[in-house]
């Protein structure tokens, strides 16, 4: 048979342009036992066998099967589009005047529809996707009666474009163009089905599916017109209820109007454990493996998975296949999704998975054939690595993953990462100072909380920390200082960085000011480094706000870190029956959440209360006015505090408390002292004694 030359040719090339070789079989290898030559001189010769093999002529009852119908009815008799009569229409000048505004639509949207009439189907070339490389006429469009509503569907898995139009607004609703059609009841003798002939039996073989399978599971042949088609009856208790057709190039149509089921349904019948593959070939694989539980779907898969919440039963059309079958499917506590690995195969698992109930499915992931591809389907792993291989595969099937639920397996590549220190920052990056990098280091995704009392140095050690971390790593910064003029906070950034007063002022002592070019130069820096965060009307800033320009400067310009200081200079409306407590625990969270959602360390700088009979002691983080919050949801809490009392010790010295630090990697409670340099607002490490240690660089400036 014809059928079987060009199979071959098809099959070569397919071996040819393949890196791995199947598992060999004797009726793979025997090309030679066939009498006539399988190689065709051309492409020209492949496409004109292929048009002499395979331009079927639909019968009335043969019909080109839709992949994806979306419950529009479609069925076209004819591969061509063809005018129709609009004689004997009442309103017909009306009709022509939207039809021609319809046709003018559709020709805008790429549809040749000019040779398209009212009230039919029309196989057409689809825009979107050019009916791919086989270029087939994969467009499925309806135009109403009337002429003024037209709906469209490509059924190419891999495009799946839909749309609907209307000539004028207010037309015919399109929700009334499907109408639900009567089941056909078929029966056998109307079929003509035969026992497969010997060349098909060798086609399947050279698919590893046997004869006994074949048998097992009714697949015969039809003729059509003088080819010979490959058919799978669909049968329920035995009964037959549709039959589906494939060619020899995967073309596949079904009989039409006939009620859509699983293929293979009387296998899963009161099975526990159940197999759902996107094919009949597939099905038929699964059972040289050993598995007859398994069914095929009808209809393939859809481009992509449904943004849609799902419809109720009766109206979920696409898969009443499923639902006409929800008992034998509940009677199953596992059902395994074998289908294809592409993304339609895929969104097919997941629409099956969400009406199936995700909690007893189960995911085959196809073992690897090169590099990153995987095999695509139970088939394909049946001919290239066996049956063994096969039943290995869904024996390893997972669990289907359902949102929100984890094990630590899922997080292996990272947990992996993180012991072998390649993420980076595992043990946070050191803050510059020698002395405060045993109790605190910089971890990115932290929130660090700090506070004290008022004019003790916060946010002079925070700026201070920031230009360490940008001459160590890098890293550039959002600033949300709301207490900040934009000049004066400049001037303290390139006090520090430069080393140098900014001014010729007292503060200054004697030494040099920066220069001009130092002063361009760093400018320069400023930009470079730190993004601002400002409300620039009078209204506070909320910290919704705040974080959406925050991780905007994220993805911008790469920030790894976010100061808002302070919490107090934030917008704290809340809802009347929210209290403080409740509102600061959820305004963490959202910080929390930013901050690790984008790797960025957070330091959010909040005030104590007014403390009561203060006798210069440093505050503790319970002492944070609003709640104690602050402390519960930090990962670091860390206390500035700075000597008022000359007696008591150097007055530009500064402790650093830390008070909390979550991760045990990065820190521990304890405290640092540092000196804080009046002239340059730098600080340096004090260990013992006040002696002064080595700071992040050389400093130049006079302390
Ligand atoms: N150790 C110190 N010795 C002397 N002066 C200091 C010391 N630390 C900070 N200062 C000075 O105190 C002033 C306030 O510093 P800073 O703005 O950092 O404090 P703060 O704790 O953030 O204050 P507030 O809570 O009012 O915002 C600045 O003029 C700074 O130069």
């Amino acid at each position: 048979m014809r059928f079987l030359y060009h199979h071959r040719f098809l099959y070569r090339l397919h071996l040819l342009s393949s890196n791995i070789r199947p598992m060999s079989t004797r009726s793979l290898l025997h090309f030679t036992a066939f009498s006539k030559p399988a190689i065709f001189s051309s492409q020209r010769d492949l496409l004109h066998s292929q048009r002499l093999l395979f331009c079927l002529k639909s019968s009335s009852s043969f019909r080109p099967l839709s992949l994806s119908t979306n419950g529009y009815s479609y069925i076209s008799d004819s591969d061509t589009a063809r005018p129709v009569s609009m004689e004997g229409n009442p309103k017909e000048d009306m009709s022509s005047e939207h039809f021609k505004i319809l046709k003018l639509k559709l020709q805008e949207l790429g549809i040749d529809a000019d040779l398209c009439g009212p009230g039919q189907y029309y196989r057409l070339l689809c825009p979107n996707c050019n009916g791919g490389d086989s270029e087939e006429r994969s467009l499925s469009l309806f135009i109403t009666q009337d002429g003024g509503a037209a709906l469209w569907m490509c059924f190419r898995g891999k495009c799946g474009w839909k749309g609907s139009t209307k000539a004028v607004a207010g037309g015919l609703s399109l929700k009334h163009i499907s109408k639900p059609k009567k089941k056909r009841e078929l029966f056998e003798s109307e079929l003509m089905l035969e026992p497969l002939c010997d060349e098909l039996i060798a086609y399947f073989a050279e698919r590893l599916i046997s004869k006994e399978t074949l048998l097992r599971n009714g697949v015969k042949q039809r003729i059509v017109s003088d080819q010979i088609v490959i058919a799978f009856p669909y049968r329920r208790q035995g009964d037959l209820v549709s039959c589906k057709y494939r060619d020899i190039n995967k073309k596949f149509w079904q009989e039409a109007d006939t009620e859509k089921i699983f293929y293979g349904l009387d296998d899963i019948e009161g099975q526990s454990e159940i197999i759902i593959v996107e094919g009949e070939m597939d099905k038929l694989a699964m059972e040289e493996a050993g598995f007859r539980n398994c069914v095929s779907v009808p209809d393939g898969a859809p481009a992509k998975v449904s943004s849609k919440e799902l419809p109720p039963e009766e109206k979920d059309m696409k898969y009443q296949y499923l639902w006409n079958c929800k008992d034998y499917l509940k009677v199953a506590s596992r059902v395994i999704l074998a289908t294809d690995g592409d993304v339609p195969g895929q969104a097919l698992a997941e629409e099956l998975a969400r009406r199936i109930g995700k909690e007893k499915c189960w995911r085959v992931k196809w073992p690897q054939k090169s590099g990153s591809v995987d095999f695509k389907d139970a088939n394909e792993v049946l001919m290239y690595l066996g049956a063994d291989a096969l039943k290995e595969t869904i024996e390893n099937a997972e669990l289907y993953p359902i949102r929100g639920l984890f094990n630590f397996r899922d997080f292996f590549d990272e947990i992996d990462a993180y012991y072998h220190r390649t993420l980076g920052y595992e043990f946070g990056i050191s803050t510059g100072w020698s002395n405060l990098d045993d109790l605190y280091r910089v971890v990115p995704g932290e929130l660090t909380i700090v506070t004290g009392v008022p004019n003790s140095g916060k946010s002079e050690w925070i700026d201070s920390l920031l230009c360490n971390l940008n001459q160590i790593a890098n890293w550039k910064f959002a600033l949300c200082s709301m207490e900040n003029r934009v000049r004066e906070h400049a001037r303290k950034l390139l006090e520090k960085r430069i080393k140098k007063p900014f001014f010729n002022a007292r503060y200054g002592e004697s030494v040099e000011r920066m220069s001009v070019e130092e002063f361009e130069q760093g400018k320069i820096w400023l930009s470079d480094t730190f993004q601002l965060i400002r409300c620039e009307d009078d209204a506070l800033p909320s910290i919704n706000w705040v974080l959406g320009l925050a991780k905007i400067a994220v993805l911008r310009h790469g920030v790894r870190g976010l100061v808002i200081d302070p919490y107090n200079e934030l917008d704290h409306q809340r809802p009347p029956s929210m209290t403080e407590t409740e509102y600061v625990s959820q305004m963490l969270t959202k910080i929390k959440r930013f901050a690790q959602h984008h790797g960025c360390h957070v330091w959010f700088v909040a005030h104590p209360r007014q403390l009561q009979n203060w006798v210069g002691e440093p505050p503790n983080l319970y002492d944070i006015s609003g709640s104690a919050h602050f402390i519960n949801k930090c990962d670091n809490g860390i206390v500035i505090h700075r000597n008022r009392d000359p007696e008591a010790g150097p007055m530009d010295q500064v402790q650093v408390c830390v008070r909390k630090v979550r991760n045990k990697v990065a820190g521990t409670i304890g405290d640092a002292t540092l000196m804080y340099n009046r002239v340059t607002g730098e600080f340096t490490p004090v260990v013992e004694k006040n002696t002064p240690l080595r700071g992040p660089k050389k400093r130049s400036g006079k302390r």
